[in-house]
């Protein structure tokens, strides 16, 4: 039987000295499924990440993916495991091609599916450009694409649409809404943005001082008075 989720966590903590920055943090996700991961500034969004994929000393909690414990493995057999991961900033070699770029990331991939990932980004146009020549827009884009080289089971995206205009950042999330779909990728969705939010998430979870505020759908979530006091405040009310 299929696993009925393909990320299950429980128990995910993070502490730095005496301050508990994620403080039991259970979470799961359908395949296919986008999740929306919101909360204010220091709510523990990144440290869920963090935790997540086996990043920084000690991360506290169990992970399982499409019914593999991968717990106690470290960062790089986690991402091996399928479970990837995109950063809040650009992270690209600026004097190589496009290309050059994803095929390196690639390099440690069991299936390299560097011409794939062009395709799905809408890379392929600039593929032979060198990343520092290309517009903002699309470097975002290419660090995604890093992220989806060897397929990916799920993806960790951190405000894939910071800095992006309005325009920009509609059609990155329907761009993601489709591969999603297309590849049955589940994704966990940072995003400060909640045009992007609510146009391609499912369900949403909040986090507010490190714990788990609630989860719901879009409507259900722009509707709880504790998010809207905690988090988003008038401009939904
Ligand atoms: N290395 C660290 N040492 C001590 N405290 C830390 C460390 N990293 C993060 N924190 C604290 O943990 C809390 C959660 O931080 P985190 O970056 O996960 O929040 P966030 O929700 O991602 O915020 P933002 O939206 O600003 O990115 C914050 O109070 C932050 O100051």
């Amino acid at each position: 039987m299929a696993d009925a989720y393909s990320l299950e966590a429980s128990g995910l903590t993070r502490r730095y000295g005496g301050f508990t920055a994620l403080d039991n943090v259970s979470i799961a996700l359908r395949p296919g499924e986008i999740r929306g991961l919101i909360g204010s500034n220091g709510a523990g969004k990144s440290t869920c990440m963090d935790v997540l994929c086996g990043r920084g000393a000690n991360p506290m909690g169990r992970v399982v993916i499409e019914g593999r414990d991968i717990s106690g493995i470290s960062e790089r057999a986690r991402r091996r495991a399928g479970l990837a991961r995109s950063f809040q900033k650009t992270n690209i070699f600026p004097d190589l091609t496009v290309r050059q770029q994803v095929a390196l990331a690639a390099r440690n991939a069991e299936n390299d599916n560097t011409e794939d990932v062009l395709r799905e980004m809408h890379l392929l146009p600039h593929a032979g450009r060198r990343a520092a020549d290309i517009s903002y827009g699309d470097q975002r884009r290419v660090d995604i694409a890093l992220s989806l080289v060897g397929h990916p089971k799920v993806l960790l995206l951190d405000e894939p649409a910071a800095g992006l205009t309005m325009g920009e950042s509609l059609a990155l999330a329907h761009l993601l809404r489709d591969l999603a779909q297309r590849w049955n990728l589940t994704v966990l969705l940072v995003e400060h943005d909640m045009e992007v939010i609510f146009s391609i998430c499912s369900r949403i979870t909040v986090l507010h001082l490190g714990r788990i505020l609630t989860e719901g759908t879009p409507d259900e979530v722009r509707a709880n008075p504790d998010v809207i006091r905690a988090y988003l405040g008038s401009a939904v009310a």
